[in-house]
């Protein structure tokens, strides 16, 4: 990188809801009556980091790293594609100082499960767990998410120069 400041990054994902009986989130398989519509897992709080990630070095997202064109990542397990992600980071001298992600969804209930997301994502970023915060707001019925089409995550994060 041409300096070596920290650098910060935002990402965003969305999928929609279709076929299937549980959802990936942050990493955590949640039974639901429905799925998300993806290439991959679709696990949007990964996808949403994993940008994140990659903008704070202006690497580009994860479509241009991860194509849905490629079969290679069909179903593809997005804790993989974070652990690449984490790698490439690594690779130019950084590390995560922290990352905070926020799920918008009306359903499921993620409260129960954002202590796992947290220990599953830390352990992909290679950090401990209070480096990273996971949290869950509905929409108050507004909106796509509101209407139970699909779930949206947001993210960000802080690389130090290691
Ligand atoms: N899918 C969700 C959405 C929200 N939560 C938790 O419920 C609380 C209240 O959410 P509001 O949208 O009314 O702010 C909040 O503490 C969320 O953590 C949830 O578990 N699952
Ligand atoms: C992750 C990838 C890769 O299989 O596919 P999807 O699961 O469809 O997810 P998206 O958020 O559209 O991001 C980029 C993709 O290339």
């Amino acid at each position: 990188m041409s300096t070596r400041l920290p650098r910060v990054g935002h990402g965003i994902d969305v999928h929609r809801f279709g076929e299937g009986t549980e959802v990936t989130i942050g990493g955590v398989v949640i039974p639901h009556d429905c799925g998300l519509v993806a290439h991959s897992d679709g696990d949007v709080a990964l996808h949403a980091l994993a940008d994140a990630m990659l903008g704070a070095l202006a690497l580009g997202d994860i479509g241009k790293h991860f194509p849905d064109t490629d079969a290679a990542f069909k179903g593809a397990d997005s804790r993989v594609l974070l652990r690449h992600v984490t790698g490439l980071i690594h690779a130019r001298g950084y590390v995560i100082g922290n990352a905070d992600v926020t799920v918008l969804a009306e359903r499921p209930k993620l409260a129960p499960h954002i202590l796992a997301m947290r220990e599953r994502i830390a352990e992909d970023l290679g950090v401990a767990v209070d480096q990273v915060s996971v949290k869950a707001t509905t929409t108050e019925q507004l909106g796509f998410v509101g209407r139970r089409e699909g779930i949206e995550a947001h993210a960000m994060v802080m690389l130090w120069p290691s």
